[in-house]
């Protein structure tokens, strides 16, 4: 069980506020979505937790160690990325591009074993897959491919879950799969996830807090059902919109018709 915790952080991009005075604790057994309009600084937040971008103030301790100081093969084990966009370009099999999961778990130059294949296979499976494993990557769809991405991850086994829109290219039925699963592995496996979302209605389903980034380096997070309501989103997303309560809980969409 491991906790990335970041304090005071101030993040920028291209001369834009990610966010500034950031604090937030992602704590086993948390599912946090990062809501925000289009060019927010979702990616960008994510990536800098992620410690691929620099921030300009502030710290992020991975457990109680800065996170610029692990070695990135230490960091791999506990914090997986899924990148907002799965592009494959190398002609490569389905299966060889999931064992790329394991690769922060084997020392230099091992190869996958059979328990690494073995488990390939069952990442595969879990993320529908199955007789995919022997395609080459370059034929793959849209959603294929973003299941195969997601399938290396649970192949990395991180703790930690930074998820740039899981659910891009995906049809009903795998949104809901992919969003059960990574529910599941927080639950279950007291992991914790913080997942850029454009579907508020996954958020208010799926997830346990909520982060809102405002585009101007302000931002405010807390448990979903106290983040989620008209006025917040409608200040969000600079669009009027409106609550429906389902059996399920509330569920919100833009107002009006056309
Ligand atoms: N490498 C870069 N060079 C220049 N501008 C960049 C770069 N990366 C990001 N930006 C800009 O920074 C802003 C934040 O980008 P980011 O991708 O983090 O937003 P986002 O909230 O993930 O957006 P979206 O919802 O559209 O995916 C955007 O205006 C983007 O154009």
């Amino acid at each position: 069980m491991t906790t990335l915790t970041c304090s005071g952080l101030r993040v920028s991009i291209a001369g834009i506020r990610v966010v500034d005075g950031f604090n937030l604790t992602l704590a086993p057994g948390t599912f946090w979505g990062l809501l925000g309009a289009n060019g927010a600084g979702k990616t960008t937040l994510l990536r800098c937790l992620a410690g691929l971008v620099p921030a300009e103030r502030g710290q992020i301790e991975l457990d109680a160690s800065p996170l610029g100081e692990l070695p990135r093969r230490a960091v791999a084990r506990h914090i997986g990325m899924l990148q907002q966009h799965t592009a494959y370009v190398f002609d490569s099999t389905v299966l060889q591009t999931a064992l790329t999961g394991r690769h922060p778990h084997l020392s230099y130059w091992q190869r996958e074993g059979p328990e690494d294949i073995a488990a390939a296979r069952n990442a595969l499976s879990a993320v529908d897959l199955d007789g995919f494993a022997e395609r080459s990557v370059t034929g793959l769809s849209g959603g294929e491919a973003r299941r195969l991405a997601f399938a290396a991850l649970l192949l990395q086994d991180p703790d930690i879950l930074l998820l740039d829109e899981p659910t891009n290219h995906l049809d009903l039925r795998h949104q809901m799969h992919i969003m059960r699963m990574i529910d599941e592995r927080v639950r279950g496996r007291n992991a914790c996830a913080l997942s850029a979302l454009h579907d508020v209605n996954l958020a208010a389903r799926y997830c346990t807090h909520v982060v809102m980034l405002f585009g101007d380096g302000q931002w405010c997070c807390g448990p979903t059902a106290e983040m989620l309501n008209e006025n917040s989103l409608e200040r969000l997303y600079d669009c009027p919109i409106e609550r429906l309560d389902s059996p399920a809980g509330p569920r919100f969409y833009p107002a009006g018709g056309a």
